[in-house]
């Protein structure tokens, strides 16, 4: 080397030196950020958090820098953390003008997804594309997928019994199982398998080959050229996800189109895609985009709620106490063995635990990254430049003393009641475990409804205690954004990736044949889970025969699913004292604990052909179709031998009966296409059936009680009788016999003689003599409606008149008028709505007895009235029924409930709440107010448009068909 080269060498090196020099000078003492406190190393390299976040120690780093120098850390060079109160507003609120930082855009494949999009106005638009996914039809329709999956966790658990059981593996592959079949349609079957799938180690190497992508482009550069398989495995986990994503995708459409009517959530984006074309402010998406973006959501979705479970489990599994007060509090709520998510949202204990679990271990713990607008901002007394990575962790707020003293113990009982030991004000700002504003996690209703049912769910199932090898050291948390229990053998520890903890050789080592070396005191974290299901756990013997649908579970998906979905959607919660026919029956044969092969054929049928037509899925109906056409020979079978039959067998068979009608309801106007066809049930009169039934029951059985479901069975007929004014059959006309008693015998006395009245009117002809059989016939019903109204001041409770907000035109789907009513109880509203109708009945009955009276005597020459003072009466008198049970309907609905602030006029909440069972409260009331000729024209119409509509929620083609085309005329 000469002189010259190594003098310019040493220039060079010197320049260098100095350059570097002068950045740690500037970066200590020049940069405005330099008086504020934080470690040397990270003041001047932003290696330091990088490092540390590499280490999967970011977290609890910065969360030990701030015990050591309060509220503001200066953690890089251009980088703070905060933890104030107030900072939260600052940074996080709605309107703020911070963005994401630069980090987030290395965080997925291009173009950006809602996670990654950094520009506010491009976020807005596809956030509001993206949320017709998350709405709460939406959740409605993913909750039997979620109820559905559950089940299958259950059942692996049942093998497991008494054993220890890792159960953060099984809960990353339950939610994975979740997001998968609610995004993509189709399940990853992750709880079918023993194998985890793979796309969940693809998600485990995508963090970090991003990561490195971002913190170390050169040494990533490096690392793509090694052959090792190993590295470039975990190089391509970001392609594989994108990859499956698109075939996935692609198969979705091919399948289904795109236009599809099937309600999950990948076709909710893909309508929004397609109205977005039709709003300037949003932007088509591509295929590309809208494949990747689901697979954000995927990503989104799996690990912050399996993370959550584990440690919400873990938790509960040290506290066993918090397990009985659980237990208790839903138990005292719901028998179903999954229970539905309407009777958890409001439970205290669920509420407490989960808000609890949420503080102390956060699956999204760390900084949430957002930079300084132009012009910088002052934060908690600071000015940060332009540009400066300001961030907060939920971590360290969720662990303020003042907010929630004693922090580091989980202690639900801090949730529960009013806050005397801290500021609540405080607490309720930092506790933002799915962060909050406009960047706050879109899936924050779907993941409290996972969370909420799955442990409601296991732990009606369950006892759960911690396994000896578990410990809390091994629960300890590390993370790469999202938090997940340190619990790793030495070697995947060494090598900074997750390990599953297998024993004695994890699986990760296993497939890269290397030593599994054993971490201790580190041992993985299983929690072992103690079944309360005696027969699944072999201490009782199951019983012989066929398991019945409504306690097991088919193997077939399609069925359980359907099932599942319809006795949470279709049939109404037990317990509630409403007035209904089927589900009543369908809860009594459930609590009498007996099991039929015909209740089980039914009900599946029933459930398949609801979920055809609420799902639009196309291969349920053939399996509906098959289904019955196995009922239908058994069915037959049993009445055409009458005599052999017992108690039991009547109650099973009538059940069976009953769904067949509605079964054939729901696939009324889907016949017409072969495809569907059902050649069987075409020729079978369910009717005919139900009679003979009965009146079997009633000729050799009647010494005995009569069962629930043939009080409810005859109060169809009854209803059904009068709808169609048809005569009763004289030994149906004593309810006592069938079950009547009290006030029910009342009502169901003053039914039965409208019908008969009803039918006595249908046959006058108009003449002198009838008109004094009309008279007495309109005298009759006077006495009749007087009797109803004395009933009603017994039965009933009143309401109370609301005037709502109401859109510029009137009447309005599902508002009649700007008038609704609401009630104590949903029970008392649908009652309320079958007494408004009998009424209308009666009095329809004096209108047309009266025509006859008034048409007779013109007929003899005496009349000529211009105004006939009892007509009009009349026309008051149901005018004011009709508006009533119009005024009813948006309760009935659940859309209206009365106004918490006094003075407030409430607005009617959005359609999507409406559950199909309380839609089947109002369809005898609307067939009656919308069949009756004496309504005026207007609000008939109106009552058959709800009509119509209460036939599409419940499924039910009848209703729906029948009405359209305006057979029943009353
Ligand atoms: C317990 C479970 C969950 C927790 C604790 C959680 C937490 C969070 C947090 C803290 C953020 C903000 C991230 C940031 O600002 O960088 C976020 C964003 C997000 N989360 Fe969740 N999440 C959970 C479940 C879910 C689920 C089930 C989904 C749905 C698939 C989901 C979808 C999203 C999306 C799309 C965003 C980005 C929102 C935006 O930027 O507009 N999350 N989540």
């Amino acid at each position: 080397m000469s002189l010259d080269t190594s003098s310019a060498l040493i220039v060079v090196g010197l320049s260098l030196l100095a350059i570097g020099l002068w950045i740690v000078i500037a970066r200590l003492f020049l940069s405005p950020l330099s008086r504020l406190p934080g470690p040397f190393l990270a003041k001047i390299s932003s290696y330091y958090v990088i490092l540390i976040d590499a280490a999967g120690n970011r977290t609890r780093t910065i969360h030990g820098l701030h015990q050591r120098y309060g509220t503001v850390v200066r953690i890089g060079p251009k980088e703070v953390s905060f933890t104030s109160p107030s900072v939260v507003k600052e940074i996080y609120s709605q309107g703020t003008p911070y963005m994401k930082a630069p980090w987030y855009e290395s965080m997925s494949l291009p173009p950006a997804g809602i996670f990654s999009l950094r520009d506010r106005k491009e976020h807005a638009a596809r956030r509001r594309m993206l949320s017709h996914a998350f709405s709460q039809a939406a959740l409605n329709d993913a909750e039997p997928t979620i109820g559905v999956l559950v089940l299958k966790l259950i059942e692996r658990l049942e093998k497991a019994d008494g054993q220890a059981v890792d159960m953060l593996q099984l809960f990353r592959r339950l939610s994975l199982d979740i997001v998968g079949q609610l995004f993509l349609g189709q399940s990853f079957e992750a709880l079918d398998s023993e194998e985890p799938p793979k796309f969940l180690e693809w998600m485990d190497n995508m963090f970090i080959s991003l990561g490195i992508q971002y913190a170390f482009p050169a040494v990533y550069r490096l690392i793509e050229l090694l052959p090792a398989q190993q590295v470039q495995d975990m190089i391509a986990g970001p392609t594989r996800i994108a990859e499956y994503g698109k075939k996935a995708y692609f198969d979705y459409i091919a399948e289904h189109g795109r236009q599809s009517k099937r309600r999950d959530l990948l076709t909710k984006i893909i309508g929004a895609n397609a109205e977005g074309g039709k709003d300037d402010e949003q932007a088509v998406l591509s295929d590309r985009a809208t494949y990747l973006e689901v697979g954000n959501l995927i990503f989104a979705g799996t690990d912050t709620t399996s993370t959550t479970l584990t440690y919400l489990f873990w938790e509960l599994a040290k506290h066993p106490e918090w397990q009985d007060r659980l237990r208790k509090e839903l138990k005292a709520r719901t028998s179903d063995a999954i229970p539905r998510y309407v009777d958890l949202a409001d439970l205290p204990v669920l509420d407490a635990v989960v808000n609890e679990s949420l503080r102390l271990h956060p699956a999204a713990p760390g900084s949430l990254l957002r930079s300084t607008p132009a012009g910088g901002r002052t934060i908690d007394g600071h000015f940060m430049p332009e540009g400066t990575v300001v961030s907060m962790q939920c971590y360290t707020t969720q662990r303020d003393p003042d907010a929630f003293p004693e922090p580091e113990t989980w202690n639900p009982d801090r949730w529960l009641g009013p806050r005397k030991d801290a500021d609540a004000e405080r607490a309720k700002e930092l506790f933002m475990p799915f962060s909050k504003g406009p960047r706050a996690c879109l899936g924050q209703n779907l993941a409290m409804m996972e969370l909420k049912v799955t442990t409601a769910s296991l732990l009606l199932h369950s006892r759960i205690s911690v396994a000896p090898g578990t410990t809390d050291g091994g629960m300890e948390m590390m993370d790469h954004f999202l938090a997940l229990p340190i619990a790793a053998c030495q070697t995947c520890k060494l090598r900074r990736i997750k390990c599953d903890g297998g024993k004695p050789t994890c699986e990760r080592c296993a497939k890269s044949r290397r030593i599994c070396i054993e971490s201790t005191p580190f041992p993985q974290a299983p929690l072992q889970i103690h079944l309360e299901n005696q027969y699944a756990s072999g201490k009782i013997k199951r019983p012989r025969g066929p398991r019945s649908n409504l306690t097991s579970r088919p193997s077939s998906d399609l069925h359980t699913r359907a099932l599942a979905y319809y006795q949470q959607y279709h049939l109404q919660p037990d317990g509630e004292g409403l007035p209904a026919g089927l589900s009543c029956c369908v809860h009594a044969w459930k609590s009498s604990g007996r099991s039929s092969e015909l209740v089980d054929l039914a009900l599946s049928a029933m459930a398949l052909a609801v979920w055809f037509r609420a799902q639009q899925d196309s291969t349920a109906p053939a399996e509906a179709c098959s289904v019955y056409d196995r009922l239908i020979p058994l069915v037959k079978q049993r009445l055409s031998d009458l005599s052999t039959l017992q108690q039991r067998d009547v109650d099973a068979t009538l059940l069976a009966i009953f769904l067949m009608g509605r079964y054939e309801g729901v696939m009324h106007g889907w016949s017409s296409n072969a495809q569907h066809a059902c050649p069987l049930w075409q020729g079978w009169s369910h009717h005919d059936g139900v009679m003979a039934l009965l009146k079997f029951w009633y000729d050799n059985l009647s010494h005995e009680p009569a069962t629930a479901i043939i009080k409810h069975t005859r109060r169809g007929s009854v209803r059904s009788s009068l709808l169609r004014t048809r005569p009763l059959q004289s030994w149906l006309i004593n309810g006592e016999r069938f079950g009547e008693q009290g006030l029910d015998l009342e009502d169901d006395l003053i039914r039965v003689r409208t019908v008969s009245l009803r039918c006595t009117l249908a046959k006058l002809s108009t003449n002198e003599r009838s008109a004094e059989q009309a008279e007495k016939i309109d005298l009759e019903a006077q006495d009749l409606d007087k009797a109803l109204q004395d009933w009603a001041d017994k039965a009933l409770s009143g309401y109370h008149i609301h005037s709502v907000v109401a859109p510029d035109t009137l009447p309005s789907k599902h508002l009649y008028s700007t008038t609704v009513y609401s009630y104590d109880t949903l029970a008392s509203a649908a009652r309320c709505a079958q007494y408004f109708a009998t009424r209308m009945i009666l009095i329809s009955t004096r209108t047309q007895a009266r025509e006859k009276v008034l048409a007779a005597t013109r007929d003899a020459g005496i009349g000529g009235l211009l105004c006939d003072r009892p007509q009009m009466e009349n026309k008051v008198a149901l005018k004011a029924m009709a508006n009533s049970l119009a005024s009813t309907l948006p309760f009935c609905l659940g859309l209206f409930e009365a106004a918490q602030v006094p003075g407030c006029r409430p607005a009617l909440r959005s359609n999507d709440s409406i559950r199909p069972w309380h839609a089947g409260l109002l369809v005898w009331p609307l067939t009656i107010a919308s069949s009756l000729r004496s309504v005026d024209d207007k609000q008939r119409s109106w009552f058959r448009t709800e009509l119509t509509e209460l036939g599409r929620m419940t499924a039910d083609g009848f209703v729906q068909d029948t009405q359209a085309a305006q057979l029943l005329k009353m």
